[in-house]
């Protein structure tokens, strides 16, 4: 259904350089590095699935969407979704896909929300049954009745997420592709919005492929994780391979009073140290973090100690 082969997209980067003059300089120079933001990617997704496509910033998650989308021409590589290429196809696609990008609005920014979806309606030729229905079916489970008739603008965010699902459904696309859509959320709107994602992926049997830097829209979501780092496919598996693969993985912060001498420890994955502080990544299915403290309060003595759950990008960069 959704299927990369070999999906690749280089960007040609230019060394910046200070001062207009300069950067325009290096511009037209012959002098630039070619970076690989998607490296050589293939996977094939089914329908009805929900994949999680995770990796630190700057992995080349949005590349990756933008070329499924039809929105980034592939260096070289080709991906197909239902059947068609996204960059011969892009209008076909569109009427079978719908996107969401969570950093900004697909919707018109003045304009009153009911407003743009009048206009996805002209665009997509949807008839005035269905467009009410619609109205009717997102009021029921997101909420959009409240604020049909605010500028995108005055929204809160969730809100503004709701209106955007919202829209990213008004032509009943059965393949969807979400961009970070619970950035920036509180806890209860990331709530509502893994409720809404959990129905149309189990109900209405949609297709999602959903990029996000929180493991929690992971574990509650995604049946199978796809993870990439600096382009490439490093995992792709079920989430109880990655978690068999990358543990239980912690960090603790122990600033000791001068510098120490580190030694290696079973279940430690890592040691950064900086000056007299040390930032230990270990593995909680391993050692336990008392089995941990005392083994490093050997090394010398600790004046402060902080505990804490990395987030899924600082793992991820750790452990692959
Ligand atoms: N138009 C562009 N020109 C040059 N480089 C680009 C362009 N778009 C993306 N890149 C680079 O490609 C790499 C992958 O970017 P991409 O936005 O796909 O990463 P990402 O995994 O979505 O990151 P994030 O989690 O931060 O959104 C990055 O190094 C980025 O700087």
């Amino acid at each position: 259904m959704i299927e990369a082969n070999q999906l690749t997209k280089s960007f040609k980067m230019y060394p910046s350089k200070r001062g207009i003059l300069n950067s325009m300089r290096s511009l037209f120079s012959a002098k630039y590095e070619i970076k690989h933001a998607v490296d050589a990617i293939s996977f094939k997704i089914n329908e009805g699935e929900f994949v999680g496509y995770i990796g630190p910033n700057g992995a080349g998650k949005s590349t990756t969407i933008k070329m499924l989308s039809g929105i980034l021409h592939p260096s070289s590589g080709t991906a197909t979704v239902l059947g068609i290429n996204p960059q011969k196809e892009r209008k076909q696609l569109a009427r079978n896909i719908g996107i969401v990008f969570g950093q900004r609005t697909q919707l018109w920014w003045d304009l009153p929300v009911k407003d743009s979806f009048e206009i996805l309606k002209a665009m997509y030729r949807i008839s005035e049954q269905d467009y009410r229905l619609f109205l009717k079916k997102y009021d029921d489970i997101l909420e959009i009745g409240r604020f049909l008739e605010t500028p995108v603008r005055k929204l809160s965010l969730g809100q503004r997420m709701r209106a955007d699902l919202a829209a990213a459904m008004i032509h009943n696309p059965s393949v969807l592709f979400l961009d970070e859509p619970t950035i920036g959320l509180d806890v209860v709107a990331k709530k509502n919005i893994r409720e809404f994602l959990k129905e149309m992926n189990r109900s209405h049997q949609k297709t999602i492929i959903l990029t996000t830097h929180d493991m929690d829209d992971i574990e509650q979501l995604c049946s199978r994780v796809i993870v990439i780092n600096q382009g490439k496919t490093v995992l792709d598996g079920s989430l109880e391979q990655l978690k068999n693969h990358i543990g239980l993985p912690s960090i603790l912060k122990v600033l000791f009073d001068e510098r120490v001498n580190p030694k290696n420890i079973i279940g430690v994955e890592k040691i950064e140290q900086i000056d007299s502080e040390l930032t230990i990544l270990y593995d909680r299915s391993k050692i336990t973090s008392p089995a941990l403290l005392q083994e490093i309060s050997q090394w010398g003595t600790p004046k402060d100690i902080q505990m804490k759950e990395p987030e899924i990008e600082e793992v991820i960069q750790y452990f692959y």
